[in-house]
């Protein structure tokens, strides 16, 4: 772990890292009822408000889009990530190498790793590659600890994501984006099994205003220091209305209904 307070992706302490990896990952399901936001440049335009740390892509998004964007965004490459075509156990090709995503202009790498995949031996040798070249370049890592594969049931169960904010800080990443684990008791715990390490909440499938937002006060009151989301912001008519209530939960630690009623 680096000190990551002077990065750029981290703001008083915490971090908004807006995700649109989703192309990959997902397909273009995702898009089926915002088809505009299959222009990469309407998601960067939104990764401009100042909730907004680092905008986190793969590589031929940032090839193709970040220029235009360079002065008003900070970027996050991506370096692994599947498609969901790929029906095996978990796995993420690394489609990115560090010097090339520095070439890029990016502030901080992002790599997946799938503890409990069959894969996770092959994951975690590419992570250490990665996050030791990151740190010759003072690129913060932000692992995406997403225990997966054949033998685990249950990926949001509380004692699997403390395990995966643990395998991330034992592994050396600077931040670990994890699942929410169902209560705030329990992000607490994966909180206190991070150490000093930073720990945001992955977004998930969109939801309402109050509820994603009441999530995210649960996670920043148990310690956690922010969120990666991506549907649950770019999926939404209005992104801005949300992020400016993002804005209020997590760096003004304001409540869900006291950000909704500002943001109104
Ligand atoms: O592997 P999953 O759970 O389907 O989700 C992967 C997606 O979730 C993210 O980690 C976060 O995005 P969301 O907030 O939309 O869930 C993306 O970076 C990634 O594309």
């Amino acid at each position: 772990m680096i000190p990551i307070d002077d990065s750029p992706i981290v703001r008083d302490g915490k971090s908004l890292i807006l995700a649109m990896d989703h192309g990959l990952e997902h397909g273009p399901v995702d898009f089926e009822d915002v088809p505009e936001k299959l222009d990469p440049s309407t998601v960067f335009e939104t990764a401009t408000h100042d909730a907004v740390t680092t905008m986190a892509v793969q590589k031929g998004i940032a090839e193709g889009y970040y220029p235009s964007y360079e002065d008003d965004v900070n970027l996050l490459l991506k370096l692994n990530g599947t498609s969901n075509l790929w029906m095996g156990e978990p796995d993420s090709a690394v489609n990115c190498s560090v010097d090339y995503a520095a070439e890029l202009g990016a502030d901080a790498l992002g790599f997946t790793v799938y503890g409990g995949s069959n894969h996770e031996i092959e994951m975690v040798e590419e992570f250490r590659d990665a996050q030791e070249k990151g740190r010759e370049y003072d690129l913060p890592m932000v692992m995406w600890s997403y225990p997966r594969g054949q033998g685990l049931k249950n990926d949001t169960k509380p004692g699997t994501i403390s395990y995966a904010t643990r395998l991330a800080l034992e592994l050396g990443a600077d931040i670990a984006k994890v699942k929410y684990p169902g209560s705030k008791d329990a992000m607490a715990h994966a909180v206190q099994c991070a150490g000093d390490m930073n720990v945001v909440m992955s977004g998930g499938s969109k939801t309402s205003d109050y509820e994603f937002l009441s999530t995210v006060e649960a996670v920043i009151d148990a310690g956690a220091t922010g969120l990666a989301v991506g549907r649950n912001v770019w999926q939404r008519e209005d992104p801005t209305r949300l992020l400016d209530a993002l804005e209020k939960v997590i760096y003004e630690e304001e409540t869900a209904d006291a950000a909704l009623e500002q943001t109104e």
